[in-house]
């Protein structure tokens, strides 16, 4: 495994307020983590501290197996920000002067502008440029040093739902080329279509690491009735895969531990001489485990 970054019990308290708790989580090459929370929740410090830009009041992180130190800030490409740029030059001016600062080659210009989608608006000044366009141009500046790893905060915050498709499609694409991306946002869905892997923040708090797939892997859970539901209720709690039985409405609500298809969940109710009269598999978003994340950390 390549782990392009190690976080080990990170805090950060602004006077006596804990705004990152001790967190640790890592991140392996080639995928795409979302640093999931609502706001307040921890993000932005967690990235500030990364990236040297905010002093750590505990913990400690490696960045590719190494003590953090400026040669290692060159391996990464980062927007923390709203994309600064010089309103009355064009795209491709702009990237010149990012490139000299970056030392990265000009012909790396055109190249980050083709995969961005801004190559035939590269002469047009970054003043007449969509909110949209402004961050992709912002994400080739990233780029032009061919970083291992890319940071973005909220990189859709504000833009039109079109503007939102194509840095979605751009960020995947990116990561398709092998670089790692670390994006911090309290969209869910965002994290859900983008993200293979999810670290849940909320009051400074980690409440999850892994996949997004694992964490979006609960079995589901079934919404069923009959006419005896006592018998039905008394019949669910005794199958091995199911956890839980709760009511729910007229209805009860027993949640699955392992992967069952509704017609043997019928067949095996059957069996036990239950005629069901409404039986429907659930299976739980990963919004639902966010909110019973959070209401977990509440209780
Ligand atoms: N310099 C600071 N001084 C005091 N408190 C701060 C400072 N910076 C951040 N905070 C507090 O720390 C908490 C975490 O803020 P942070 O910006 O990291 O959250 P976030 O998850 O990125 O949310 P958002 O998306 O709203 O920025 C918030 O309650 C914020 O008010």
């Amino acid at each position: 495994m390549n782990k392009v970054l190690e976080i080990h019990q990170l805090t950060k308290r602004f006077g006596s307020f804990t705004a990152v708790n001790n967190i640790s989580f890592s991140v392996e090459k080639g995928n795409v983590y979302g640093l999931l929370g609502p706001n307040g929740s921890g993000k932005s410090t967690t990235l500030g501290m990364i990236l040297n830009a905010i002093n750590p009041t505990a913990g400690s992180w490696k960045w590719f197996d190494q003590n953090p130190d400026n040669n290692s800030l060159k391996r990464i490409g980062a927007i923390i920000e709203s994309p600064k740029f010089y309103p009355y030059l064009s795209a491709q001016k702009n990237l010149e002067i990012v490139a000299d600062i970056k030392e990265a080659s000009h012909t790396k210009i055109d190249e980050k502008l083709e995969l961005v989608g801004l190559i035939s608006r590269k002469k047009d000044k970054f003043q007449h440029f969509s909110l949209g366009m402004k961050q992709r141009l912002a994400i080739a500046a990233a780029l032009l040093n061919d970083p291992e790893v890319l940071i973005l905060d909220e990189p859709t915050n504000g833009l039109d739902p079109q503007g939102i498709i194509q840095i979605r499609e751009l960020i995947i694409k990116i990561a398709e080329q092998g670089t790692t991306i670390i994006l911090a946002s309290h969209l869910l869905d965002e994290v859900e279509k983008v993200c293979s892997h999810v670290v849940v923040l909320n009051q400074g708090k980690m409440l999850y690491a892994g996949s997004v797939d694992q964490m979006n892997s609960s079995f589901g859970s079934i919404v069923v009735s009959a006419a005896n539901m006592e018998t039905l209720e008394y019949t669910l709690k005794t199958l091995p895969f199911i956890s839980k039985v709760t009511h729910e409405n007229s209805k009860l609500l027993a949640v699955l531990t392992e992967e069952k298809d509704p017609a043997d969940i019928n067949k095996i109710l059957f069996e036990h001489g239950i005629v069901v009269n409404h039986l429907v598999k659930r299976k739980e978003s990963l919004e639902h485990q966010f909110f019973q994340l959070i209401q977990n950390q509440n209780n």
